[in-house]
């Protein structure tokens, strides 16, 4: 456990902006991929070339997926994060602000490899970003902690393709707990998903 988080390369400047052009590029195949109207044997020899590619990238293979720089909030070095990272492709990514009295927030656009029913958000997208928020929204307090509880209320369906509003504040803290809410709005301001999450910082912070 220990291990995971602190054995981890520090990419920088050019090896970071880099990687993320790459992941940009899978991201974009990914849409693509779901998109595409293409015959079964143009889908057949695309396949083969990514297959070429793949195998390219593990020539070299970290233990880690590695971390960036910690910016000025503290909580930028997950590059690989699956909800804000550059570096992962199955990240939207969603870039969040945190603002000085804790409230954490963002917009974004979902494309359609996050489909859940016809045209909306997946409920488990809108989870997975709520819980990211939520748990920066704990963070930004000081404490940050592992979710413990997360309760999702979908209000309406969540579009795809349009932009998205999500934000996030600690309600309190109890001792190790941290609690937080927060909304995700559609383009028109009316709220779509909103949560609730408690957060239990460990008894000894990991890597400490
Ligand atoms: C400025 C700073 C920069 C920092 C920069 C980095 C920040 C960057 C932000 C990233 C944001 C990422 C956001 C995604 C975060 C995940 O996705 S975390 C992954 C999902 N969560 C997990 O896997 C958690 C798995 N569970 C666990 O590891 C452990 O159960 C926990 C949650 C750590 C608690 O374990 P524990 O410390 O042994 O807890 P324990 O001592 O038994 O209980 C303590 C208290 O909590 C209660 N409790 C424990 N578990 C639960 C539960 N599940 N439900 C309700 N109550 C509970 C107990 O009843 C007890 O209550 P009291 O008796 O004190 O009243």
């Amino acid at each position: 456990m220990r291990e995971a988080f602190v054995d981890r390369d520090i990419l920088t400047g050019d090896d970071e902006a880099g990687m993320a052009a790459l992941a940009a590029e899978v991201r974009a195949l990914t849409e693509a991929v779901v998109r595409t109207g293409v015959a079964s044997a143009e889908a057949a020899s695309v396949a083969a070339e990514v297959a070429a590619l793949t195998a390219r990238l593990k020539a070299t293979r970290r233990v880690h997926p590695p971390y960036g720089t910690v910016g000025e909030s503290g909580m930028e070095r997950q590059i690989a994060n699956p909800v804000t990272g550059h570096l992962n492709p199955i990240a939207p990514p969603v870039d969040f602000k945190v603002s000085e009295e804790g409230i954490v927030r963002a917009e974004f656009t979902l494309p359609t490899v996050y489909e859940g029913p016809p045209t909306f958000v997946h409920g488990g997208v809108s989870a997975m970003i709520m819980d990211q928020v939520l748990g920066m929204a704990a963070a930004a307090t000081g404490t940050a902690g592992m979710t413990a509880t997360l309760e999702t209320r979908y209000r309406r369906p969540t579009p795809l393709g349009v932009p998205l509003t999500v934000e996030a504040k600690a309600s309190r803290v109890e001792g190790r707990k941290i609690y937080a809410d927060g909304t995700i709005c559609g383009p028109d301001g009316r709220v779509t998903v909103e949560a609730s999450a408690m957060f239990i910082a460990p008894q000894t912070r990991p890597g400490a």
